[in-house]
């Protein structure tokens, strides 16, 4: 019987679409505003949804405290009211897209996770635009 448990999270975090390797020009005509030099800013929201068998002696599938703790450590004091361009190492290369911040938060939370959990990961940018991804 696998059972699904989420966790939501919050946070602010400063970002600049655009590649070091283009010129302005290419840069605004692919990312528009979104490429602007003085960076801009989003309230993110995301979902973690742990999916794995319930343990017969807690009745767990994952202690919420554990998920709620492992987001704290790898996302929340990781992102939050962070410039993800100059703060962040993972986007020292890597362009944060809404796309390559999922991945990301994913890669970090599963490391966390004990074998046979399986996780997937929703990310607002904004209320209306989000992503999801599940691994592979
Ligand atoms: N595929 C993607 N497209 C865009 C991304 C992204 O991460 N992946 N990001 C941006 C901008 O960073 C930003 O998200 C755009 O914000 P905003 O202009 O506020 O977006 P909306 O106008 O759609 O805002 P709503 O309030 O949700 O209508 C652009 N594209
Ligand atoms: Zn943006």
């Amino acid at each position: 019987m696998r059972v699904t448990v989420s966790r939501k999270a919050h946070f602010n975090a400063a970002h600049r679409l655009y590649r070091k390797d283009w010129t302005d020009e290419k840069n605004d005509a692919v990312f528009g505003l979104c490429n602007n030099p003085n960076f801009h800013g989003h309230n993110y929201d995301l979902i973690a949804s742990v999916t794995g068998d319930i343990d017969t002696e807690t009745g767990y599938v994952i202690d919420i405290k554990t998920l709620k703790d492992i987001i704290k450590a790898e996302v929340e004091d990781a992102f939050d009211h962070k410039n993800l361009n100059l703060d962040v190492p993972e986007f020292k290369e890597l362009i944060p897209t809404a796309e390559n911040i999922v991945v990301v938060i994913y890669n970090k939370i599963k490391n966390k996770l004990k074998e046979g959990l399986d996780l997937e990961v929703t990310l607002y940018e904004t209320p209306r635009n989000f992503v999801s991804y599940a691994g592979q």
